[in-house]
C-alpha cells in the first residue's frame, strides 16, 4: 500500500472537516478524491504531505507515518496545491530550479521524469509565472511538483480554472507519470476526469460516500433513469420537479436526468404531463447513469 489512513478526524473549531475517514491507495494507482467545494480534499491532502495534523486516526504514506516520519514524507512526495505553489515573480526557469534546489536536486538530475511537461513551456522559460496562462501555469507546477523524483504525487484540484484542451492534455500526462511508477491521488470536483482515475471515492462534507473502480460506481446505481428535454429548459426542470412522482430531477447538459419513484414508470404518462404544463418538442430517452447521477444519489 502507497497510502493508508484509518479513521482520520480533523476539525477546525466548529466545522468537523474530515469524520472517520479511511481507505487506502495502491503502489501506482491513480486513486482520484472527488468532490464538492468544502467536501474536506484539502483538509486530507495537508494531512497526507504532514502540513496538518489529524486531531484523530493515522495516516502513512509510501511506508512513513505522517507524524514520526514526516522529514521521510516530505523527501518522498509531491504536493500541488489548489493555489499558491508557484512564486509568480520568478520566471518558470527560477521556479523549476528554486524547487530543485530546495530538494537537493537540479533540474538535469531529474529532466527525464519532466521532460515530456517542461518542453511544452520551456519556449516561455524566461516569462514571470504570473503571466502564464492557466494550463501553463499548471504544467510548470507540475513540474515543480516532480523535480524531486517522488514516489507519491498528490494533486489538489489540478484543473480547476483550466480550459477543456489543457483538461484533456493533464491528464494525460498524468497517466504517463502513473506509467513511470508514479501513485498518485488526485483531487478533482469534474465528475468527466473521475471516470479516469483507477478508483476514486466520493467524499462530501468530510465523509466518504463510496469507494470503487469507476464502472463499478455508476453499476450501482439501480434506477432506472431517463433523459428528458422540451423546447423550454427553465420550465421543464421546474415541471419536472413539481410533478408528484419523481424521485430526482438533475439538469444535465442540453438534457434532464430524471428518475420516477413508482416501479411501473410509463414514459407516454409523462409526456401527456409536460404537455398538459405547455411544454413541446418533448423526448424521453432512457440513458445510462453517470458517476455525477451516482454522486447526487449518495449526497440526497
Ligand atoms: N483553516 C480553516 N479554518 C476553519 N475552517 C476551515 C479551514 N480550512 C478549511 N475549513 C473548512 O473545512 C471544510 C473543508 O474544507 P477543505 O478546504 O478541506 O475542502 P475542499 O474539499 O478542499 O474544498 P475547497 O475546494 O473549497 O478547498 C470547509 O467547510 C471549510 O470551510
Amino acid at each position: 500500500m502507497s497510502i493508508k489512513i484509518a479513521n482520520i478526524s480533523k476539525s477546525y473549531k466548529k466545522v468537523n472537516a474530515l469524520k472517520n475517514i479511511s481507505f487506502e491507495v495502491k503502489s501506482g494507482e491513480l486513486f482520484g478524491l472527488i468532490g464538492p467545494d468544502g467536501a474536506g480534499k484539502t483538509t486530507l491532502f495537508r494531512i497526507l504531505t504532514t502540513l496538518l495534523i489529524a486531531n484523530e486516526g493515522v495516516a502513512s504514506v509510501a511506508g512513513f507515518d505522517v507524524i514520526t516520519d514526516y522529514k521521510s514524507i516530505r523527501k518522498n512526495v509531491g504536493y500541488m496545491p489548489g493555489k499558491f505553489s508557484l512564486y509568480q515573480d520568478l520566471t518558470v526557469e527560477e521556479n523549476l530550479d528554486f524547487f530543485a534546489t530546495i530538494f537537493g536536486t537540479t533540474i538535469e538530475e531529474n529532466y527525464d521524469l519532466i521532460k515530456d511537461i517542461y518542453i511544452q513551456i520551456e519556449p516561455f522559460k524566461n516569462r514571470r509565472a504570473g503571466k502564464l496562462s492557466g494550463g501553463m501555469k499548471q504544467k510548470l507546477a507540475l513540474c515543480c511538483a516532480l523535480i524531486h523524483k517522488p514516489k507519491v504525487l498528490f494533486l489538489d484540484e489540478p484543473t480547476t480554472g483550466v480550459d477543456p484542451v489543457s483538461r484533456k492534455e493533464f491528464w494525460e500526462m498524468l497517466k504517463r507519470l502513473q506509467q513511470k511508477g508514479i501513485t498518485i491521488l488526485v483531487s478533482t470536483p469534474y465528475m468527466d476526469e473521475a471516470a479516469l482515475c483507477d478508483r476514486i471515492a466520493l467524499i462530501q462534507g468530510g465523509k466518504i460516500l463510496e469507494i470503487d473502480t469507476p464502472a463499478a460506481i455508476v453499476k450501482h446505481y439501480l434506477k432506472p433513469i431517463y433523459n428528458v428535454s422540451a423546447n423550454n429548459m427553465y420550465q421543464l426542470v421546474n415541471s419536472l420537479k413539481a410533478y408528484e412522482y419523481n424521485h430526482s430531477v438533475y439538469p444535465f447538459g442540453e438534457f434532464v436526468h430524471y428518475t420516477d419513484r413508482r416501479s411501473d414508470f410509463n414514459p407516454a404518462e409523462l409526456k401527456v404531463y409536460l404537455e398538459s404544463k405547455k411544454l413541446s418538442n418533448i423526448t424521453i430517452e432512457k440513458t445510462v447513469a453517470t458517476i455525477e447521477d451516482t454522486f447526487m444519489e449518495l449526497a440526497k
